[in-house]
This record gives C-alpha cells, sequence and structure tokens, in this order.
C-alpha cells in the first residue's frame, strides 16, 4: 500500500498504492510508517520524496473507515514522525491533496505541486474538522484569514493559488515526482528547523478577537444549523491563540465531538449517495454498466425562455457546439443577448474564455437537422410540446436523442407521438439551469437505455447531480414537495400563519420555508396545474364541503390569493408582502392575516396554537411518505436517488443528509407512529396514510438504509 524505492542513489521514493484515489486506510498508514523508517534508517538516503501512484496524491482519510472500528496507525504521529525527520522529507503532488493527504504534505518539509493539481482541507463537507493537524499547521504557514477560509468553506484551490498562497514551494508543468527528486536533492543536509510547520507561532494578525467575531457570524448565517463550521472557526482560534500542543488538543477534542455526530453520518451519506446515483438501474434491469452512452459534440435547444437559456448555456460551458432556436425574432434576439452575458459572466467568474462561438442561434428548427441531441423547452403545453416533438422527428438525422424539459408533462405521451419513443427521454433541468446542481433524467417504459446513459453522461460533463428516475407526474421531487405544500396550507387553516411554518423549516435547515419559496417561484405556477386537474372553485362557497375537493381535503387558500393578483414576488404581494414588485425582502403582511381570519371564520375554523414540532411533523413526514410510495412503485431505484435530488435541489439541509436518510435517522417506527397519528385526525388526507413499504420495513424491523435495497426487494417477492 506504500512503494518504497531509491532513486537517484541518495532519494528515498515513497508511492502511495491504493486506488482510486489513494486514501488514507490503515494498510496505506502502515506503509507509510514502515517506509519513512526505512528510508530515514538507511544511510545512503539524503532525502525523501512521498507521492501518489495513478497521477494522484492523495485523497484524504479513508471514508470508508470512519463507520467502523478505526485500526492501523493513527495519523497524526505518522505525520509527526516525518515533520520531525532528520532528512528532508517532500510531498511531489500531482492530481488531489485533500484532506488528510493534504495534512500529510503539510508534515512534509517541502510540496512540490503539478500545475493541474487541486489542493485543499475539505472535511468541513464530511460534518468534520481537518484533525490530522490540519487546522494547527494551515494557519502557520497561509496565516490565519487565509486558513479560516480555505478550513470553513473545503473549498479546493488549484496549483497557482496554493503557491501564492505559501501553501507549495513550487509548481511544475512536468514530471512532478521527477521535480520533486531534484528538488529533494537541492535540499539534501539543509538545517530543516524553519521547515517544520508546527515550530512556527502563527503569522501575526491584528484585531484577532474582532476577525474571529465578524468570521463566526458569517459562518453561524450560512451553516443554517451544521456544527462542522463552527467547530473549525474554533479549532482555526485555537492554533492563534495557543502554543502547537494545546492547539493539537482543542483540535482532538472538537474533532471527538463532530466525529461520532449524526451531522457528519449524513455528510458522508451523501457523499457517496452523490456518487451511488451514477450508478443507475431501470426497472427492465437496465444499468449504467452495461448501456453505452453514445457521442454528443452538437446540441440544440428549441425554445429560448428562461430555462432554454441556462440550458443553452450549461451545454456551451461544457464546450458543446449549440444551436439554440426561437422561432420569433424579437424573443431570438432578447435570448442571445441575455445568453451572451451569462457566457461572458460564467467566464470571468472561472478564468476562461466565453463560449460565446459555440452558439448559433436560428429561427428555424431545420437547422438543428445535423444535431447528436436535442433539449426542448417550450412553454410548458403538451399539444404545443408533441408539435415540437413531430417537427423534431421529422427535421433531426435518424439516431438524435429527443429530450424534453419538462417538470409536469407526461414523457410518454410524448413519446409516443415520435415514430422512435426509444429516443426520448425527460431532462428536467432546475432554474436557472446553468446554475442549480440538479437534474432528473426521466425514462419511460421505452426509453432506451442508450438515450438514458447519454443523457445521464451528459448531465455529469455539464457538473450535474444527474438522477435518473421513472415518469410519474412530478417525477420524483415535485411528487414529494406536493404532500409538503398541501399539508403547509392545510396548517395555515387551523391557526399557524406562514412565518410560523417558515420559521419551523428555515430553523430545521432550509434556506426558505414553503411560503417564501412559494413567493419566490411564483404562485400563479400551482394554480395554473391545479387549475387544470379541475380542483379550482369559484372562492365563495364556505364550510367544510367547500374545502373536499375530488374526494380528498383540500385547501383553496393558494387560489384565492390568485385570485387577488397576489402572485408572490413578482407582484409585490404573496404570503408576504414586499416593497415593491420583483423586491426579495420579505414582510410580514397584516393584510394576509386577517384575510386568514376571515377565512376561518367563514368556513367554520377554530384557529388553534400550532409549534414547531407539528410543522416539522407534518410537512416533512408527509413528504417523506411519498418518498417511500415512490420507492415501492420503482420510480425512485433506491433512497440515495431521492437524497440527492432533495439536496442538489430542493435546499434540503445537507447535514440531514436528505429525507429518506432523515427518516432512516430518526426511526421508522417513529415516522410510521406519527403519520397513523395524524391521518387518524385528518381522515380525509389520504396522503398521510402510510405507504405500505414503510410499514413493511417496520414490521420487518426498521433496516438500516444502505439495506433498505435489499429489503425491499425481498418485499416485493414476497407479494
Ligand atoms: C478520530 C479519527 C481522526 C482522523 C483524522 C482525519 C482527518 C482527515 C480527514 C479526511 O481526510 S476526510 C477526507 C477528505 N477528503 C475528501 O473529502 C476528498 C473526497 N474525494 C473527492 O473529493 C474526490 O473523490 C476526488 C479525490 C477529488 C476525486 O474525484 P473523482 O471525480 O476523480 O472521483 P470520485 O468519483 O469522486 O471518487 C472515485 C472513488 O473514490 C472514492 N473516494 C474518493 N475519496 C475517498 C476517500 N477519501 N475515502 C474513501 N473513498 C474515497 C469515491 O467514493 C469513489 O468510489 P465509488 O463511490 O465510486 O465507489
Amino acid at each position: 500500500m506504500a512503494e518504497y524505492n531509491r532513486v537517484s542513489e541518495c532519494v528515498g521514493l515513497i508511492t502511495l498504492r491504493n486506488p482510486p484515489v489513494n486514501a488514507l486506510s490503515a494498510a496505506v498508514r502502515q506503509g507509510i510508517v514502515d517506509t519513512v523508517q526505512r528510508a530515514l534508517s538507511d544511510p545512503n538516503v539524503k532525502s525523501v520524496v512521498i507521492c501518489g501512484q495513478n497521477g494522484i496524491f492523495c485523497g484524504g482519510a479513508d471514508i470508508k473507515e470512519f463507520g467502523s472500528n478505526m485500526t492501523g496507525p493513527p495519523l497524526i504521529p505518522m505525520i509527526h514522525a516525518i515533520e520531525s525527520a532528520n532528512k528532508p522529507v517532500v510531498a511531489a503532488i500531482e492530481g488531489s491533496a485533500l484532506g488528510g493527504g493534504l495534512e500529510l504534505a503539510l508534515g512534509c518539509h517541502y510540496r512540490i505541486a503539478h500545475s493541474k493539481a487541486r489542493l485543499g482541507l475539505p472535511e468541513v463537507s464530511l460534518g468534520l474538522l481537518p484533525a490530522a493537524g490540519g487546522s494547527q499547521r494551515l494557519p502557520r504557514l497561509i496565516g490565519v484569514p487565509a486558513a479560516l477560509n480555505l478550513i470553513t468553506t473545503g473549498r479546493h484551490v488549484t496549483a497557482a493559488e496554493a503557491l501564492q498562497l505559501g501553501i507549495v514551494d513550487q509548481v511544475t508543468d512536468h514530471n512532478t515526482v521527477d521535480a520533486a527528486v531534484k528538488f529533494a536533492l537541492s535540499v539534501a543536509g539543509r538545517s530543516l528547523d524553519p521547515r517544520r510547520i508546527s515550530t512556527h507561532p502563527c503569522p501575526q494578525q491584528p484585531d484577532l478577537d474582532a476577525l474571529f467575531e465578524e468570521v463566526m457570524q458569517k459562518v453561524r448565517q450560512s451553516a443554517r444549523g451544521a456544527i462542522a463550521p463552527i467547530a473549525c472557526v474554533q479549532a482555526v482560534r485555537a492554533a492563534a491563540t495557543l502554543p502547537y500542543a494545546q492547539g493539537m488538543e482543542r483540535e482532538r477534542e472538537l474533532m471527538a465531538t463532530l466525529f461520532t455526530s449524526g451531522q457528519a453520518r449524513a455528510l458522508q451519506y451523501c457523499f457517496f449517495a452523490e456518487r451511488a446515483v451514477g450508478r443507475w438501474r431501470m426497472p427492465s434491469g437496465a444499468r449504467w454498466d452495461t448501456s453505452k452512452p453514445r457521442p454528443v459534440h452538437k446540441a440544440a435547444v428549441i425554445g429560448l425562455g428562461t430555462m432554454g437559456r441556462g440550458i443553452t448555456v450549461a451545454l456551451a460551458q461544457t464546450g458543446l457546439s449549440v444551436i439554440a432556436v426561437e422561432t420569433q425574432e424579437k424573443q431570438l434576439m432578447e435570448a442571445k443577448q441575455a445568453i451572451s452575458g451569462m457566457l461572458e459572466r460564467g467566464a470571468k467568474r472561472r478564468g476562461v474564455a466565453p463560449a460565446l462561438d459555440g452558439v448559433i442561434y436560428s429561427q428555424n428548427i431545420q437547422a438543428v437537422a445535423d444535431v447528436d441531441l436535442v433539449i426542448e423547452a417550450v412553454f410548458e403545453d403538451i399539444a404545443l410540446k408533441t408539435k415540437v416533438f413531430q417537427q423534431l422527428s421529422a427535421v433531426c438525422k435518424p439516431g438524435t436523442l429527443l429530450c424534453t424539459n419538462t417538470s409536469a408533462l407526461d414523457v410518454d405521451q410524448l413519446a409516443s407521438e415520435t415514430p422512435n419513443p426509444e429516443l426520448v427521454v425527460g431532462m428536467h433541468f432546475f432554474a436557472p439551469a446553468h446554475v442549480m446542481k440538479l437534474l432528473e433524467v426521466v425514462y419511460g417504459p421505452r426509453s432506451s437505455p442508450q438515450a438514458v446513459a447519454t443523457a445521464m453522461q451528459l448531465g455529469k460533463k455539464m457538473g450535474k447531480a444527474s438522477v435518473a428516475v421513472g415518469n410519474c407526474r412530478g417525477f420524483v421531487g415535485n411528487r414529494m414537495l406536493k404532500p409538503y405544500i398541501e399539508e403547509a396550507f392545510f396548517l395555515l387553516e387551523e391557526g399557524a400563519t406562514p412565518e410560523l411554518v417558515d420559521q419551523a423549516l428555515e430553523e430545521f435547515g432550509f434556506p426558505m420555508g414553503v411560503f417564501r419559496m412559494s413567493d419566490l417561484s411564483g404562485l400563479d405556477v400551482g394554480w395554473r396545474v391545479r387549475k387544470g386537474d379541475g380542483l379550482v372553485e369559484p372562492g365563495t362557497a364556505s364550510g367544510r364541503s367547500a374545502r373536499i375537493r375530488q374526494g380528498r381535503r383540500y385547501s383553496p387558500l393558494g387560489d384565492l390569493l390568485c385570485e387577488e393578483g397576489r402572485f408572490g414576488q413578482k407582484t409585490g404581494r404573496g404570503w408576504y408582502q414586499y416593497d415593491k414588485p420583483g423586491s426579495r425582502v420579505a414582510r410580514s403582511d397584516p393584510w394576509l392575516h386577517s384575510f386568514l381570519g376571515a377565512y376561518r371564520a367563514q368556513h367554520g375554523l377554530v384557529a388553534r396554537r400550532i409549534d414547531h414540532q407539528e410543522v416539522l411533523e407534518r410537512c416533512l413526514y408527509a413528504l417523506i411518505n411519498e418518498g417511500f410510495h415512490i420507492l415501492d412503485d420503482g420510480i425512485a431505484a433506491g433512497p440515495e436517488d431521492i437524497d440527492v435530488i432533495y439536496v442538489s435541489g430542493y435546499g434540503w439541509p445537507r447535514h440531514r443528509g436528505g429525507p429518506m436518510f432523515y427518516a432512516n435517522m430518526v426511526g421508522l417506527a417513529k415516522v410510521l407512529e406519527r403519520l397513523e397519528h395524524y391521518q387518524q385526525l385528518h381522515p380525509e388526507v389520504p396522503h398521510l396514510q402510510p405507504s405500505s413499504l414503510l410499514r413493511r420495513l417496520v414490521a420487518s424491523g426498521s433496516p438500516p438504509i444502505h439495506k433498505w435495497g435489499e429489503a425491499i426487494k425481498k418485499l416485493h417477492s414476497q407479494l
């Protein structure tokens, strides 16, 4: 797991070998301890280089080990032994040096990086802190402000930035190991005292208290309840104010709290879930590893409204040629200007040239004749989309993949209108499409595995968390959102306010509660859908019967607000009031409170006191319950798919792992018991009726989430 060779006669070369990322497993740590010992005791060796195989230095501690009893030599003394060595040790950094990998490099006396390498201490994103001395060494090396930034955000820096910050001593465009060996030869015999970072004091920083106060305030605000970023600030504060040994003791104490926390478990679950969704599978048995994607060099976007523009930008930024089609000249010109602006701003942020030439604009759908893939993003109207699909089928070369960016329409229906339904999939982007991480790839019964593989690969290229899901009303994300929103409406009828509901959800960790979010996305969106479903009636009727529609409880509150022209932020009024249309600062609205009072009186409803716990249980458990239905229906292949969708597209707090992980943490029996409790109180609400999968999982002993897949298979086979 760590190989030892002597090179250039007097350099001991240690190569970490643990594919794919040379994580510091017990065996690797043992290998390092043994090989360092060997190099130091070999009188022919004057200096040492540590590198990693296959172009990657080290991806950090082995995250898989965190859930088990950790064995093997601990990291801290191992790194300390390297720093204390009496021969220079040089880290040759290619690919990545992350987490424990960078901490190992910080224990070395010198660091040489390849120009394409990335370095960082991303432990915070796993609910941890750099507890192998990283929180103590990095501030000593680069100063407190820069270290705070890196450690609390977990961001990766390029080799160039690492050089500028002083994390590395040299950057090379050539063979990194050769450069490190040459460097190691050049420093053999030099005094190592100035190179032992742990012996340095932190660089002086004026007004340390004010700095930490300011950073702590910022971190608390953005952490939304996550504890690791706060512990990271506390650890760096220890580096700035205490001698190294005491700082290390503080680092250990803080890590001990984080290491066993539910948040660390949730965040580490998210790390693996995000990778697991790439290994998609369909109910037909088609899978990621047996389905070959088609190459996509040229793509087209049809319809350049908000979504189409964002999708064009996302595609162009991956380096694809894009034909952007909008039939109306004025809209086409406006779209061109908007897309160019977005490409320019994005390129400036990333320090690259904007891909303006990558987009060709056209008013004519014939222009897409030779593309490999089309994404249709016209208005959400099945007749219009059907017409576009029929045109595309006539125009495109054989084999072109036809994708629809719909959030609500039936992908199968659209597919059935084309001569090649196997080429049709949904690509459900989220607005703004060039920014939002999530992509639902929606397959129908006739979508070919190759079409799904191609859309999933394209999503990955665009940097999206791409999740393959089956076709159903609302797919996964919006289908689960429906009961969540409905419960929030019912809570208002029963006595809650938008402020109370939103506060409970925001304290839970959502960036916005359901009503603030609804004001942002526009109340008219849901109104249009409910009208289409025949649910909206004139608002004059009163009493219980007026709130039962299509055999189930229905709250017309959202419809009534729309009838008042209150569409949310865009009209300056919604569940809240805003200074002016388009303004973002939500203020409590006395009109809304009297409206709710009058509504309750009209319907004979008596307001009662509702607490945060009830808000969370009713909104979140209703959403989770729908997640179990989705798993039972085979629409999502596993709980990870649902959790990635919610964390990357719906603002579910990452440190709570996603709705299904959260249910697992709360305990399936408890979720079931609370749903049964609320269902008894509200029998006319079907979404509170516990899903049969949830019941069956509880009856089979509530297996842990990583065993649900097996349990679901077993439970299905028993049916
Ligand atoms: C009381 C105990 C004290 C312990 C002190 C501990 C202090 C140190 C803590 C840490 O170091 S925590 C780990 C910090 N490191 C990271 O967060 C890096 C995580 N990895 C990545 O960001 C990326 O994987 C990468 C290294 C940039 C490579 O990206 P790439 O896109 O090329 O590949 P991936 O698909 O992401 O990964 C491939 C494969 O490798 C698995 N993997 C990656 N990193 C680790 C790791 N650190 N440990 C275990 N496994 C890792 C990843 O899961 C993929 O495998 P599959 O899931 O596809 O099977």
